[in-house]
């Protein structure tokens, strides 16, 4: 029986990835009404060793369970997940999803995420296999930033109009005037070269911009131009966040947006992960900004 509806938004001109974006807007509303409820830990840890919430637990499987519905879907992988979830009827995309990304912000009540990425094969593979991608923002307000890599549309998704959404800026590009930085990890723990390019993000007047949620903190870059980074640490050259799941699909956003996403040393999309949940250090934002670090960084 199919399950796949005609998806009643027009997100990136492509029905069956517009189906996935309506789905993920649906979700994303029911998930952001269910976090008062899910703040506590439970027990056990995520296949990166992080502690996981109830919040954690509880986006993931909704968005698992909607998402594999849908016909084009041949695949769910998650960072809450060891391995993906596949459909036996198969599908043309492959997605991999931070369900909550920043979810330690659930206490202190400051913005969290979902992250989600359409792949045209299996995950984990390089970024170039990347054909849409989309993060939800859950802010003062909810909002959806979509990409078909060419161009990126952000929408406020808590309208009540036919589409449940609203256009509040299309086609997105970064500011040619960058005003803040965010470089994740503890200082001491930077290497050399990340601390000689944060030091030159600073002689040139940008700001420190960081609040421990990667789609949070990639907007104020998106919105304000600068860069954002969780680098290389002395004890971990990979840095945090994970390439499948975050690094990529946020890097393919703001390269559609004007910018560039490097791993410090090249671009990002060089990289063809062997692991699932493989981490990368990811540098990202304005291209000029980005062509600095790395030459700090080799
Ligand atoms: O606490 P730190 O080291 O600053 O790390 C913050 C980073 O970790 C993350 O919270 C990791 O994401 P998850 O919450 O999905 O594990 C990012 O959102 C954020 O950029
Ligand atoms: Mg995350
Ligand atoms: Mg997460």
């Amino acid at each position: 029986m199919s399950k796949q509806l005609p998806p009643s938004a027009d997100w990136v001109g492509h029905p069956t990835v517009d189906a996935v974006f309506d789905v993920v807007r649906d979700t994303a509303s029911e998930v952001r009404e269910a976090l008062p409820e899910r703040r506590a830990y439970v027990e056990g840890h995520n296949p990166s060793g992080e502690k996981v919430r109830a919040a954690d637990e509880y986006a993931d499987e909704l968005f698992c369970e909607r998402l594999l519905a849908l016909d084009s879907v041949g695949s769910y992988a998650s960072e809450e997940r060891q391995s993906a979830q596949t459909d036996d009827d198969g599908g043309e995309y492959h997605l991999a999803l931070d369900p909550l990304d920043g979810s330690s912000n659930l206490t202190s009540n400051n913005p969290m995420g979902t992250i989600v990425s359409v792949y045209d094969e299996p995950v984990p593979t390089t970024g170039d296999h990347l054909v849409a991608a989309a993060f939800v923002l859950y802010g003062p307000n909810t909002t959806m930033v979509v990409s078909d890599g060419d161009t990126v549309d952000e929408y406020l998704i808590e309208d009540d109009g036919d589409e449940g959404r609203k256009l509040l800026r299309e086609g997105l590009t970064l500011p040619d005037d960058s005003t803040v930085y965010a470089f994740g990890g503890r200082r001491p723990d930077w290497t050399d070269g990340v601390t000689a390019a944060v030091e030159d993000l600073e002689a040139d007047r940008l700001k420190l911009r960081y609040g421990g949620a990667f789609i949070a903190d990639v907007m104020q870059v998106l919105t304000h131009g600068g860069v954002f980074a969780y680098p290389e640490l002395a004890d971990a050259p990979e840095g945090k966040l994970r390439y499948c799941f975050e690094c990529a699909p946020v890097g393919f956003v703001v390269e559609a947006a004007g910018g560039r996403v490097s791993d410090g040393y090249g671009d990002l999309f060089e990289t063809d992960p062997d692991r699932l949940h493989q981490r990368s250090p990811v540098y990202l934002g304005n291209a000029e900004l980005v062509d600095r670090v790395e030459a700090k960084l080799s």
